[in-house]
């Protein structure tokens, strides 16, 4: 069997992929070597076989002894190892979480559903670096792809509506505490039925303006009942990276633009918000057609591209129903729907979906690369 080496395996998106594989069976195939940057010579989970106790992280020789490294330990751990263990002469297959390596030529980001061809044509051409893709880009691409396969995107808008968790987890916890400081301010109010809702709104803004440094160490600002309009760096264009890498990260995904000889890049471009959901990215789509399809055939065309995507019937009960965070959060499922015609025109259309972003947005393509390139 293929020793595995995992690491970040205890963190937020590493635990969902430990999950998610133990689900799948994935250790029934694998011998897995688990890495830590904190506690060398401590105890391996207990999906370790014969290697149990933690290897350090940063021990480019042991790294160098396993086929294949997942590594869900973050941007700064890839850019201290992967080069060291490059340079080591190391030739395994690297599959990583973290951004770092997304855009670089001999890497492919990973979505198997989608891009399955690419990611095929790359291993046989030698590629070793799979990534995951962003996780607002990899729930639309799950939702979506089937529009992307029959050529009917002419340029989308996409508006999202992203979850505490996409910061991490010390992100959801502070939403949570800002949340619980709020209501702790006017719980004597809402149990006074006669209360004046002027008066609870005015305490609840003046708590959120009052949260404490250790409050909003992580947002900045408060979240819980407000929201961020910027996430991630700012490109210094009017754009935050979030935002670019609707664009950049979709078309290499789907084996266009940049690097693909004879294609031509799908303009995608919108604003990324943040808002205190914990860990479901939503977005409202606008869709640009390459051409009128009826709203039928664009219901059939989404449906049934993959096992996952889902779609809603456009109704007020459905859509508040099965179109939530609450509704989607867990589960692999990728629900699309507030599907319509705009009133720009038959070629243009609506459609708002959500997506669990540690299941399709960060683990699971992951885990399916592990499965494929064992498989191979
Ligand atoms: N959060 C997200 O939504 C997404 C994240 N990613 C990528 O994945 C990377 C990891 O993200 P995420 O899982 O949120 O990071 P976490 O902060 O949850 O985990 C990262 C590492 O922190 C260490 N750690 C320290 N204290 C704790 C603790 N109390 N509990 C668990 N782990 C702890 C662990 O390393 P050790 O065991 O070595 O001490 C762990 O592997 C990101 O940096 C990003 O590159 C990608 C897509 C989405
Ligand atoms: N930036 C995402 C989470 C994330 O980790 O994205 P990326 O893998 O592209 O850095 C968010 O904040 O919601």
């Amino acid at each position: 069997m293929k020793l595995v080496g995992l690491v970040g395996w205890r963190g937020m998106v590493g635990s969902v992929l430990m999950q998610r594989m133990q689900e799948e069976g994935d250790f029934d195939h694998i011998e897995p070597v688990f890495f830590t940057t904190s506690n060398p010579g401590g105890a391996a989970p207990k999906m370790a076989k014969n290697e149990t106790t933690l290897k350090s992280a940063l021990d480019i020789a042991e790294l160098a002894k396993c086929e294949i490294i997942i590594s869900c330990q973050g941007g700064d751990y890839t850019t201290e190892v992967f080069p060291q263990l490059r340079a080591a002469g190391w030739n395994g297959y690297w599959i990583d979480a973290a951004s770092t390596l997304r855009m670089n030529d001999d890497a492919v980001i990973v979505l198997d559903p989608v891009n399955q061809a690419v990611i095929k044509n790359a291993m046989a051409r030698g590629v070793k670096n799979y990534i995951g893709g962003n996780c607002t880009v990899s729930c639309m691409l799950i939702g979506l792809g089937g529009l992307f396969e029959q050529g009917l995107v002419e340029w989308m808008s996409s508006m999202t509506y992203q979850a505490a968790s996409g910061g991490g987890a010390q992100h959801m916890r502070e939403l949570l505490t800002q949340f619980g400081t709020i209501n702790g301010t006017v719980r004597p109010l809402l149990d006074n039925p006669a209360s004046a809702i002027l008066e609870i709104d005015r305490t609840v803004l003046a708590t959120q303006h009052g949260l404490s440094p250790e409050e909003t160490k992580q947002f900045g600002v408060p979240l819980a009942g407000n929201l961020i309009p910027w996430i991630d760096k700012d490109l210094g264009n009017g754009q935050s990276k979030e935002e670019w890498k609707a664009g950049a990260e979709t078309n290499k995904i789907l084996g266009r633009g940049a690097g693909f000889a004879g294609t031509q890049p799908i303009p995608v471009d919108g604003l990324c918000v943040r808002i205190g959901a914990m860990r479901c990215h939503s977005q409202a789509l606008t869709i640009k057609l390459t051409r009128d399809v009826p709203l039928d055939e664009i219901e059939d065309i989404i449906g049934s591209h993959n096992a996952w995507v889902k779609v809603v019937p456009n109704t007020r009960e459905a859509s508040m129903r099965e179109l939530s965070p609450a509704a989607v959060s867990g589960a692999l499922g990728i629900p699309v729907g507030r599907l319509r015609k705009m009133a720009m025109g038959n070629d243009y259309l609506s459609a708002f979906t959500v997506g669990d972003q540690l299941l399709w947005g960060a683990a699971e393509p992951l885990r399916r690369m592990l499965r494929i390139v064992l498989d191979r």
